[in-house]
Order: C-alpha cells, then sequence, then structure tokens
C-alpha cells in the first residue's frame, strides 16, 4: 500500500485462507453487540481504510459468524473533490462481490456552508442521507467506522474549541438522531479499534483502502491534529493515547449526570405557557453554572430556537443575577427566541425570568 490510493480496490480472493487478524475479532464481537440481530443494518463505507474494514468485519459477521444479522452498504460522494464518484462506485463493486445488499451509493448535493463550516455542513448532509437510506431499505440501524483515534482527534478539537464535558466525551458507542427527517440510530463498533489495526485489517482482506486526500490537507483543522499535532503530543510519553481516550470516558460519565440533573431541575421550574417559559428569577439565580447553562439552554430549544452558545446562556444567567434597577432585557437569542425579567407579584421587583418566542415580523 505505497502508493496513492485513488480508489479502493480488492485484490484477491475473500476472504484469504488463514487465522483472521486478533482485531478483526474484536470488531466482530462488538458489531454483533451493537446491531440488532434478525434485521438489516447498513454500513456507511467511505472506502478509506476504517470503513473498508467494517465491510470486511460485517460480510464475515453475516456469511461465517452469525446469520441473523444482515449488512448493505451506503456509500455518498460528497462531490467535494474529483474522483468521488468513481471512489463510491468501487466500494459498491466490491460491496457486491462480497456479496452484501442492498448496496446504495448517492451524490449528495450538500446546502449551503452553514456557520459551522463545510464539515459540519457534510456531516449534515451526510446523516439526513444515511437516515433516508435506513428508512427506504428497512435498516435499523446505520453502523460507522469511527475508531480510537478518530476519538483521540475529537478530545482534542473539543479541547481547543474550548468545550465542557458533553463535547469531550467524544464520539458515542451509539447515536439516535430524532430532528432528521427520518429517525437515524447509529453505531459505531469501532471505538476500541485503533486505525493501525483498521489498516491492517484490510491488509489481510486483500483490500487497499481509498486514500482521502482532504484527510491530509493542511487547511483542515480535524487533518492538522492527526499528522501534526498528536504525534506531537505523543512525544510526552506512552500514555497520550489512552489519557485522552479516559477523558473522553470520564467526561461522558460527567455528561450524562449534569443532562439528567439540568433535566429534572428543568421539570421543576418551568412554568410552561404557549410560546413563553417562565423561572422563579431566585431559582435561576440559586442554579449552579453548569444546571444553569443547559436549564436555559432546554428551554430555548423547547420554544423551538437553536441551542445557545455558552457566551448566551450566560448573559441569561448575568440578567437573572442584575440588580432591580439594571435592564431587564430582552436579549435576543438565536432561532427566534429571547429573555428578560419579569414583574411579578410584589410592585417595583421583578421576580420571573422569561423566555418567549419573537414574532417573527420582529425578528
Ligand atoms: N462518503 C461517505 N459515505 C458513506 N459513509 C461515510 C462517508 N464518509 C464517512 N462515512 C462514514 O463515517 C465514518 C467517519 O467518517 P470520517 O470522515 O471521519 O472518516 P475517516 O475517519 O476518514 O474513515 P474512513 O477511513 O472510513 O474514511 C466513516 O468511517 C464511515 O463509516
Amino acid at each position: 500500500m505505497n502508493h496513492w490510493q485513488t480508489r479502493p480496490q480488492l485484490t484477491g480472493a475473500f476472504p484469504p485462507a488463514g487465522r483472521w487478524p486478533e482485531p478483526l475479532h474484536r470488531g466482530l464481537a462488538q458489531l454483533q453487540r451493537l446491531t440488532p440481530p434478525q434485521s438489516l443494518t447498513l454500513l456507511g463505507v467511505s472506502g478509506g481504510a476504517d470503513s473498508m474494514a467494517l465491510l470486511v468485519v460485517a460480510t464475515l459477521c453475516q456469511t461465517r459468524a452469525d446469520h441473523t444479522r444482515r449488512f448493505g452498504v451506503i456509500s455518498l460522494d460528497h462531490q467535494l473533490q474529483s474522483g468521488t464518484a468513481e471512489v463510491a462506485a468501487a466500494v459498491a463493486t466490491i460491496a457486491t462481490r462480497l456479496g452484501l445488499e442492498p448496496v446504495i451509493t448517492r451524490a449528495l448535493d450538500l446546502p449551503e456552508t452553514g456557520t459551522g463550516g463545510l464539515e459540519a455542513t457534510a456531516r449534515v448532509g451526510r446523516l439526513e442521507a444515511f437516515a433516508q437510506g435506513a428508512h427506504t431499505t428497512g435498516a435499523q440501524a446505520v453502523a460507522l467506522g469511527h475508531t480510537a483515534d478518530d476519538q483521540a482527534e475529537q478530545v482534542l478539537l473539543g479541547l481547543v474549541r474550548g468545550s465542557g464535558p458533553r463535547s469531550l466525551a467524544g464520539i458515542a458507542e451509539t447515536t439516535t438522531y430524532s430532528e432528521l427527517n427520518h429517525p437515524l440510530h447509529v453505531v459505531r463498533p469501532f471505538l476500541g479499534i485503533s486505525r493501525a489495526e483498521t489498516e491492517q485489517i484490510c491488509h489481510w482482506a486483500g483490500i487497499e483502502p481509498w486514500q482521502d486526500p482532504m484527510n491530509t490537507d493542511p487547511r483542515i483543522l480535524r487533518a492538522r491534529i492527526r499528522h501534526q499535532v498528536l504525534p506531537g503530543l505523543e512525544q510526552l510519553g506512552p500514555t497520550v493515547r489512552s489519557g485522552l481516550l479516559a477523558t473522553a470516558a470520564i467526561a461522558a460519565e460527567d455528561a450524562e449526570y449534569l443532562d439528567a440533573e439540568a433535566h429534572r431541575r428543568y421539570r421543576m421550574l418551568a412554568q410552561i405557557h404557549t410560546a413563553t417559559i417562565r423561572f422563579d428569577l431566585q431559582a435561576v439565580r440559586d442554579l449552579p453554572a453548569a444546571l444553569g447553562h443547559r436549564v436555559i439552554g432546554k428551554a430555548v430549544t423547547e420554544l423551538g430556537g437553536t441551542r445557545p452558545s455558552r457566551e448566551r446562556t450566560l448573559a441569561v444567567m448575568e440578567l437573572a443575577r442584575a440588580r432591580p434597577g439594571s435592564s431587564a432585557g430582552p436579549i435576543q437569542l438565536a432561532g427566534g427566541v429571547a429573555a428578560r425579567r419579569n414583574r411579578g407579584q410584589n410592585p417595583g421587583e421583578y421576580d420571573t425570568l422569561e423566555l418567549f418566542t419573537v414574532p417573527s415580523s420582529r425578528s
């Protein structure tokens, strides 16, 4: 595999004779644990080493290990660089040769790049296409090839962007996206497998994966983290990667607790009316910041607004804490929601914090 691979290839008979490499056994066990039996799972396959290894593991699961699970493939052409339609077609050829079906290839018309940049836009477009593919084929889940290396990179990305535990928790083993046009259940069986191991699985299977030029494009932050930052950090010692993975696991536990506690407080405190959610001002003041951000964020999204940044929820908490004579708002939040203090029972005093939808003519 020392030349630049412009599309994935299967070079020999499949499966090869001989013992399976050890990471293949681990990947198979995780795939079986995470996918429902007696059902179809679609594999998201880009043609890179991680998802081609997933294709290998799923094929062996279906044909050798467990006849109750079926796997199909969905390969999307983001059309962000030349040659990607050929990559998706090559994935389809290999998947069909391995006996997987259905095999779906789709060109993605990405919407205008939003505030999160090209990567975020591609991600949303991809999820919608996976959801559509699962819906039309009756698949119960979509499996993706994220690895332990992706996880370590994700933690570093979270750190440099300034994130709380939800983001530092990195990539989840399972996610259900209910906000898409069709609900989508995603599983990631390779989070305990390194990229070197997915390459080992491909090599064993006689697959030469596609090498996506964007993975080494220095203009992309993730690529710089992968090729410059992480190798640099690893000079600090042999436990850098495992330390980052432990950070993700600890942050996931903390985020789960904080989210559940914020949800409980929200249910206790929120007075819900049409287009308005009110809180007792003192109760908001008493919330620890970690919960205040979440409770206010939840009220905004319940009203149909966009999840606000930490800076915006901080502004709302400051409004709640401000002295009686100072401004009562409103503070505009993203997605047509605003916050203000309101006078209540006691004359001259503010006693509620109110989040409300702004009529569209004024927003
Ligand atoms: N164009 C695509 N079509 C289908 N699935 C995709 C596509 N791009 C990414 N995926 C899925 O999402 C996972 C993570 O995507 P990411 O872009 O981070 O890829 P990666 O780490 O380079 O992995 P790979 O080596 O499989 O390309 C992939 O392993 C694959 O399962």
